[in-house]
């Protein structure tokens, strides 16, 4: 494996994994220049798709679809450990908002490579972003390889002259995106939530999703008292309000999701609405309630995984986070059979993929080769009854070894190219803005 490492991350040839665990079978997988999976077979008829440039021999791994998490605010990785063991509101309005009023462009670009750098190596291949600044955020994606929907975080706190700001910064960055013409870079709108956005700001946001065909990223039921609030303001429960802007489409993941009721399950269900599970973030601002995911799932609403940021988390290791959501849902709703290891696995993946609009999120012929391999010589991959069962229980991110995005290698046995620079420059980032902060105070 060795001899290959210092230019397997610049080869943009075609691939050939061989002997890898898919599903409990060995296969071989064939990747072509374009970066889509054109051959998975048990019986080396993959060898025949590709004249591979590269084989890799995959007998010591298994693969898995790249996880996908859809609901992270990712520059937060400079705000890890600044505020813990708060509840919500006190943690955004004492602690997290006045800090990020000293965020910069360049903050966001060193939080992002931090954040990206931690995905890779826990086996995210895509992430659904909403923050500030993302034109840089975007750019540290770029750089890193794997794909992210980002979204101007959009608080008009019911403000004529902010909600004009934040109509301009959100048009800025879905031009800027879209100009960049990157298919592993994709724009979204952010109205963060129906506390902080008024009903015309969520119109305009539903209005300018639909006009430029792209998705909504907001967060939803987070807290009883966002429900009991919006109830009082506006005679409805978060979901109606937002159904009513507009809101709740095809293209919408909504973060949290925990306060819903049987209904608003339903209506997620029928407006194709995506509820992302953030059950660590829940349990550490302890909102109170995990998402009912038994009632989405009857409902059939999509559910999919995210970690939320990483002042909240406190990582974004998607592994770690499936085992959280599984443990969560059986505890909190009293229920063994409930989020089973192969369908936590399944939010973290195809479910994702679904929001996010990335394929299928499966290996599959036509799929886009995001591919996980994990090390089969681990301690949690020892011994492998169930292989589902190990990655969703056993497992966390340091189990992964090498990461596929779109068929190119952005991190080849454990070594992700520029880490020390980026720990570097993450870590004196975080340093001067609290700096900043403190000096203004
Ligand atoms: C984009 C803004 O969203 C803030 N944020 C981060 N985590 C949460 C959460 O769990 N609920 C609500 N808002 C959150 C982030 O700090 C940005 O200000
Ligand atoms: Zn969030």
């Amino acid at each position: 494996m060795r001899e290959i490492i210092d230019d397997i991350f610049d080869i943009e040839g075609s691939v050939l994994i061989t002997g890898v665990l898919v599903g409990g079978k060995q296969v071989d997988i064939a990747i072509s220049e374009a970066g889509t999976i054109v051959g998975i077979d048990e019986k080396n008829g993959a060898r025949d798709a590709v004249e591979a440039e590269i084989v890799v021999d995959g007998s010591e791994s298994i693969a898995i679809p790249g996880l996908v998490n859809t609901h992270t605010h990712a520059a937060m990785t400079l705000l890890r450990g600044y505020a813990d063991d708060m509840p919500l509101q006190d943690w955004l309005t004492q602690k997290i908002w006045p800090l990020e009023a000293h965020l910069t462009g360049d903050d966001v670009y060193w939080g992002t490579k931090l954040a990206c750098l931690e995905m890779i190596r826990s086996g995210t291949t895509a992430f659904n972003d909403m923050y500030f600044f993302m034109d840089r955020a975007a750019e540290a994606t770029d750089e890193m390889g794997i794909r992210g929907t980002f979204a101007h975080g959009f608080i008009d706190l019911s403000m004529e002259e902010k909600r004009e700001a934040e109509i301009k910064a959100t048009e800025t960055l879905v031009s800027h995106i879209k100009g960049l013409g990157n298919p592993r870079l994709t724009a979204a709108v952010g109205p963060h939530a129906v506390y902080t956005v008024s009903p015309d700001g969520l119109s305009w946001c539903a209005g300018y999703a639909k006009e430029q065909d792209i998705g909504i990223h907001i967060h939803v039921s987070e807290t009883e008292k966002e429900v009991v609030d919006c109830v009082a303001q506006y005679g409805k429960r978060p979901p109606a309000l937002l159904d009513e802007c507009g809101c709740l489409t095809p293209r919408t993941v909504a973060a949290h999701c925990c306060w819903l009721d049987e209904a608003d399950c339903r209506l997620f269900a029928e407006r194709g609405a995506h509820a992302s599970h953030n059950p660590a973030s829940n349990m550490k601002l302890a909102v109170g309630r995990a998402m009912p995911y038994h009632h989405l799932k009857d409902a059939g609403a999509n559910v999919c995984l995210g970690t939320d940021g990483c002042a909240s988390n406190n990582n974004l290791d998607m592994l770690e986070e499936m085992k959280i959501a599984a443990l969560l849902q059986k505890f909190s709703w009293n229920t063994q059979t409930l989020l089973p290891a192969g369908e936590a696995i399944g939010i973290a993946t195809a479910g994702g993929a679904r929001a996010l609009g990335i394929g299928p999120g499966t290996l599959t012929v036509g799929a886009p080769a995001d591919i996980v391999l994990i090390d089969r010589r681990k301690a949690c991959t020892t011994p492998l009854h169930n292989t589902d069962s190990n990655l969703a229980y056993a497992c966390n991110g340091s189990a992964v070894h090498t990461v596929l995005c779109s068929g190119r290698f952005v991190m080849y046995d454990r070594v992700v190219p520029g880490e020390a620079a980026i720990l570097k420059g993450a870590a004196q980032a975080a340093a001067a803005l609290v700096q900043r902060a403190e000096e203004a105070e």
